[in-house]
């Protein structure tokens, strides 16, 4: 598979050109897993584009977006992958969503405990594919706006996250959590923990916003006729 493309939807620009040309930057490959309808597509959205989107569909292989981040004085550029949840669209991709990755988020739905039960086989995959075991991983609980419906408590998500040494952090891409934006912290968190623990150093090639999508070939597909991987 082709590296993803090195430009995507993105909220934070370079204000100035010569910066771009001149320099190099420092990016981290961060997959967002999970199982489907969690809310994966919204959270990275969220971040890079700034918004909730109104209307997604399952992923399909894998969405990139990116976003530009200050750290220390440092810009880093953080690529998201966002994967998909379904086993269908996904089973081909699995060895492409691991490879030199630098970060994990691990994805539940509050309102699902079968997306939260199924944590353990998310990370069991994870420890499979990943030879170091000491990327930051962090566990986000994912539509906490729908209060009447939660089914995942505070304590035994937290428990969960303590017992594989994660933090845990409980949050909405659709609303605003508390005063500040939540799902903001949250990256900058990883970023953070990314950027003074390991990295990886390449040209930045562009500062062009765009959206690009990897479709998966999957014989189950009928219907895909196009495969881009
Ligand atoms: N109320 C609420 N709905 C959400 C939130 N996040 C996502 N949703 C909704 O949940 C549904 C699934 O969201 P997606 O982001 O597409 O889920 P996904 O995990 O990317 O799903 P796959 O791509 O199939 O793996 C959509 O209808 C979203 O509008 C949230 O924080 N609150
Ligand atoms: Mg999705």
């Amino acid at each position: 598979m082709e590296s993803p493309p090195s430009s995507l939807e993105s909220s934070t620009q370079y204000s100035d050109s010569s910066f771009i040309s001149s320099q190099t930057i420092r990016i981290f490959k961060i997959i967002v897993i999970g199982e489907k309808n969690v809310g994966k597509t919204c959270l990275t959205f969220r971040f890079c584009g700034g918004s909730f989107p109104e209307r997604t569909e399952a992923t399909i292989g894998v969405d990139f977006r990116e976003r530009s981040v200050e750290i220390e004085g440092e810009r880093i550029k953080l690529q998201l992958w966002d994967t998909a949840g379904q086993e269908r669209f996904r089973r081909s991709m699995i060895p492409h969503y691991y490879r030199n990755v630098h970060a994990v988020v691990f994805v539940y739905d509050v309102t699902r405990r079968d997306s939260f039960l199924g944590l353990p086989l998310w990370l069991e995959e994870c420890q499979h594919h990943i030879a170091t075991q000491d990327i930051p991983r962090i566990l986000v609980g994912n539509k906490c706006d729908l209060q009447d419906n939660i089914k995942v408590t505070t304590q035994e998500a937290q428990q969960f996250a303590d017992t594989h040494g994660m933090p845990l952090f409980e949050t909405s891409a659709k609303a605003l959590m508390n005063s500040g934006d939540h799902i903001e912290a949250i990256f900058l968190t990883l970023a953070h923990k990314l950027y003074s623990h390991r990295s990886m150093t390449v040209p930045t090639l562009s500062h062009q916003q765009a959206h690009t999508t990897i479709f998966v070939k999957d014989e189950s597909l009928s219907n895909e006729g196009n495969c881009y991987c």
